[in-house]
């Protein structure tokens, strides 16, 4: 092995990650990087092209960091080795940009040049710069008639403290200023530095199962340098594999000879069990292993949880295992065992937020064919006990009966609020009906404001930002942290059908909200609980005190009764859909509740904001 040769090859490459607040381009230009380098030819090119996974493709959106590696034959005749790597923008996946910040030496902070600086634009930057990275402000979307670039590089200097005199100015839809964005990473981002012979020490940034491979760890070696062949420890768990192939993502997986100090690529290992590796784990060499481990990363709480159930009691442990794999790629989803009286086994799972849950239920859906129960989301409420003791609450059914505990407590969060002026009442309007405390407004700069707020994490989990976007004409951006519990007058409301409590159906609400929610979710259950041929009641109770009550009358639903006789496909068919339809139901005692029913307490939550 040629030592000078490999320490030619780091000096050319740049390790970078690309960022922005959602929408601002970062898969567009991305694409364009990838075109211009000739990385995909024309054939495989199709728009957002490192978004790949299903789902993104569908909600155009990106879920998942993506690395990929792009030759670029510079000005200077010179081939330098990017490793890209595209982030999502939205607040749920922060987690997977801090994820791919570490991975990385440079930073592209990507500002739409009509929209200027937002609140996901400060988050990241302040994450790029946490890890200490290079960071090159990029104005995008310059073809825009609405585009102000001149405004955009005072908002940056002004809001983020960066040097935008030289910021690039582009088009990802055009291509206009890409490269020129080529020859800037070159210039600015700097090579990696890691030492060749010292033993291998590189960090597990992302994982996925491959059902061929086995687990295909996304890795950026810091030093040293790994082959296949080669044993390899995962530190944290202390067990050792040997390296079966070595590569990276171009975007379709390239075997490579080796990968080196500063490489950021992909080592599989015949790897079977998801649970051998994490990812911020670090990796090492069997034979000479290193003597201490990266930092690894921060794990980042749940903010909301809920219920998982397979539809049918039997696929329990498909959908253990299948959890178990998707977090392998999804290092942010927590879930633990959970019985509920009506839903039989599941797991509680924690996400990072409700598009997060989203992602998590399609996913399972989609990539593991599951069918699936889910409970409406919950936070994690603070029971104090009479004996001083805290009992974390992350299912609603779980709140001991009132006279176990003194008080419950809510988390409560900091929201910053960036809108233009004429939004501002419309803002203040809406944080107010969310039980939100005016905290200060800032002046960002003539047209624009920072709203603060203090409010329960629950009411800007549910659809506070959906609703911000209908408030605001989609101009407003949120970004907010969590700064503690506190009490609010809070009780549990439980549902009974037939006068028995269905526990996945308990929800907790403020006190004085408690009859007028107790109500709509009884109406609301009436609605999506389809009639049996026996009656049901319905009712909301807080203890043993019955709030609201509603009936559904029997009936017997015939789906055939359109058909004549003589059109047996027709009627295998509607038959088949209602059995299909019904997959989605459980039986709770004898009566057939529909997912829906389970979600309704979010429903209730819209229609209060639309009957408004
Ligand atoms: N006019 C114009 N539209 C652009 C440009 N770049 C991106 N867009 C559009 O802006 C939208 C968002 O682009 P994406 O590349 O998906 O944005 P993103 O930042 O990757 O989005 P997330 O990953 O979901 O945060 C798409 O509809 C793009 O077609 C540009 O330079 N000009």
């Amino acid at each position: 092995m040629d030592l000078d040769k490999l320490k030619e090859y780091q000096k050319h490459i740049r390790n970078f990650s690309i960022v922005a607040h959602i929408d601002h381009g970062k898969s567009t230009i991305a694409d364009r990087i990838l075109e211009l380098t000739d990385t995909v030819s024309e054939r495989q090119m199709k728009n957002q092209l490192l978004d790949d996974m299903p789902l993104e493709r569908q909600r155009g959106i990106t879920i998942k960091l993506n690395s990929v590696e792009v030759k670029y034959c510079a000005k200077d005749g010179e081939t330098y080795f990017f490793h890209l790597i595209d982030t999502p923008g939205h607040v749920d996946f922060s987690y997977e940009v801090s994820r791919s910040l570490v991975a990385c030496e440079g930073a592209l902070l990507i500002v739409d040049a009509s929209q200027g600086v937002q609140a996901q634009t400060l988050a990241n930057t302040y994450l790029a710069m946490d890890s200490d990275l290079e960071i090159l402000p990029v104005i995008n979307k310059i073809d825009l008639p609405s585009a102000d670039p001149d405004m955009c590089k005072d908002e940056i200097e002004e809001m983020l403290g960066l040097d935008a005199t030289e910021a690039v100015e582009v088009s990802g839809k055009t291509g206009k200023g890409i490269p020129d964005l080529l020859e800037r990473i070159v210039q600015d981002i700097p090579a990696p530095s890691g030492d060749l012979k010292a033993p291998l020490k590189a960090l597990i940034f992302d994982s996925k199962y491959d059902d061929y491979r086995g687990v295909v760890l996304s890795v950026r070696i810091e030093d040293g340098i790994v082959k296949p062949g080669d044993k390899i420890r995962i530190m944290n768990t202390g067990k050792d594999f040997e390296v079966t192939e070595v590569g990276v993502s171009s975007p379709y997986p390239v075997k490579k000879e080796m990968l080196v100090a500063g490489d950021v690529g992909y080592i599989t290992a015949n790897i079977k069990s998801v649970r051998e590796t994490r990812v911020g784990d670090t990796i090492t060499s069997s034979c000479n292993p290193t003597a201490t481990p990266l930092p690894g990363y921060r794990q980042i709480p749940p903010m909301v949880y809920s219920g998982m159930y397979p539809v049918d009691n039997q696929k329990y442990d498909d959908l253990k295992e299948a959890l178990q794999k998707l977090q392998l790629n999804d290092a942010a989803l927590e879930f633990e065992p959970e019985t509920s009286q009506a839903l039989g086994f599941g797991f509680r799972c924690g996400f990072l937020g409700l598009l997060h849950m989203d992602v998590v239920q399609e996913r399972l859906e989609q990539e593991f064919g599951m069918q699936l129960i889910m409970t409406a989301p919950s936070v994690d409420y603070h029971a104090i006990m009479n004996d001083g003791s805290v009992k974390l609450i992350d299912n609603p059914s779980d709140l001991p009966d009132a006279g176990e505990y003194q008080d419950v407590q809510e988390p409560f969060v900091k929201a910053e609020i960036m809108v233009p002026n004429d939004f501002v009442g419309a803002v203040m309007e809406l944080c107010q009906k969310k039980h939100g405390e005016f905290q200060t407004m800032d002046y960002l700069d003539k047209f624009r404001v920072n709203v603060i707020y203090k409010m329960p994490l629950a009411d800007i989990i549910y659809d506070f930002f959906d609703d911000l976007k209908s408030f605001t004409k989609g101009y407003a951006s949120l970004d907010y942290e969590i700064i503690g519990y506190r009490s609010t007058n809070l009780v549990k409301i439980d549902m009974l059908l037939n006068h028995e409590p269905v526990d996945a159906l308990s929800f907790i609400a403020h006190n004085d909200e408690a009859q007028t929610r107790a109500r709509q979710m009884t109406s609301m259950l009436k609605k999506l609980i389809p009639r049996q041929n026996f009656e049901v009641d319905v009712q909301g109770a807080i203890g043993a005190k019955i709030i609201s009550r509603a009936t559904i009358k029997p009936y017997r639903k015939d789906v055939t009764w359109k058909i004549h006789t003589g059109d047996p496909d027709r009627r295998a068919k509607l038959l088949e859909k209602q059995r299909k339809g019904k997959k989605r139901m459980k039986a709770i005692g004898r009566v057939e509740v529909p997912q829906d029913a389970f979600m309704a307490v979010l429903k209730m939550d819209d229609d209060d904001i639309k009957g408004k």
